[in-house]
């Protein structure tokens, strides 16, 4: 039987565990993330014909480097490339948790959103059109509610189909500005170059632009010093550029 590994992501009390929890059940270990003080956990169940391990990645507003956990999450993602992340949202804010989903989309295109509290925003009379946030995302989208097990099952079904490849996801790219999708276009080729093709070198591109050291570091200690460019110039108002 083959086995997936999945990574379970999204800002904190969206209920990730609660997800885990009623996946894994008490096949669950948990420990350290190497070299942090975050809390790891990892699970395993099956579901249909295939095995998962499953990863509940540390809460987070975002992946840009502002704290252990951010990285954990951002280094798990980009580093160890799950066969699926599922991203969690909270049904009753949406809007602010959709922001962390279009950063995953960023990083990777085998996504699956979930919606959860389904049941919270249904009392609050909040309704959810699932068809457009998928088609607007590119990526399935499921509604479910982790504690009250609803939508479950029709998530592992989306979920396994990323993960054996019947779906292709093909998320929604976020154009920046001109200024800087030109220097996107001129780091690709030479991130490819240095890192192989391995890692999606427009996501890394945009997080050199922004000058992020804490991925620079990360990227060195995995590629033992690759040539990464390192020389930065300004452009312009709190924008840097490597070459
Ligand atoms: N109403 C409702 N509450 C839920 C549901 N799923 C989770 N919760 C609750 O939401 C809260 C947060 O759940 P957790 O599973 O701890 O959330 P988390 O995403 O793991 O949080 P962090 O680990 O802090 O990132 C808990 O009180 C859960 O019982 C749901 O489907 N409906
Ligand atoms: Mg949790």
């Amino acid at each position: 039987m083959r086995t997936y590994t999945i990574a379970l992501a999204g800002n904190p009390n969206t209920g990730k565990s609660t997800l885990f929890n009623t996946l894994t059940g008490l096949r669950q270990h948990t420990g350290n993330w190497a070299g942090k003080t975050v809390l790891m956990a990892e699970g395993e169940f099956t579901y249909g014909k295939s095995a998962f391990r499953m990863i509940d990645l540390p809460g987070t507003y975002s992946l840009y480097s502002n704290s252990a956990d951010e990285e954990v999450a951002r280094d798990y993602i980009i580093f160890e490339q799950p066969d699926v992340t599922i991203v969690v949202l909270d049904a009753t804010s949406l809007e602010r948790n959709l922001n962390l989903a279009l950063q995953v989309l960023e990083m990777t295109s085998r996504v699956v959103v979930c919606v959860n509290l389904i049941d919270e925003a249904k009392k609050r009379g909040v309704q959810i059109d699932l068809q457009i946030i998928s088609q607007r995302l590119g990526v399935p989208c499921v509604a479910i509610s982790a504690r009250n097990k609803i939508g479950i099952d029709t998530l592992m079904e989306q979920v396994e189909k990323v993960a054996s490849g019947e779906i292709s996801p093909e998320p929604v790219q976020i154009p920046y500005s001109k200024e800087i999708e030109e220097k996107v276009k001129e780091l690709q080729p030479i991130i490819a170059q240095t890192l192989g093709t391995r890692f999606p070198t427009r996501w890394i591109a945009l997080r050199l632009l922004d000058g992020d050291e804490s991925l620079l570091k990360s990227l060195r200690e995995r590629m033992q010093e690759p040539t990464v460019p390192v020389q930065r110039e300004r452009i312009g108002h709190e924008q840097t550029i490597c070459h």
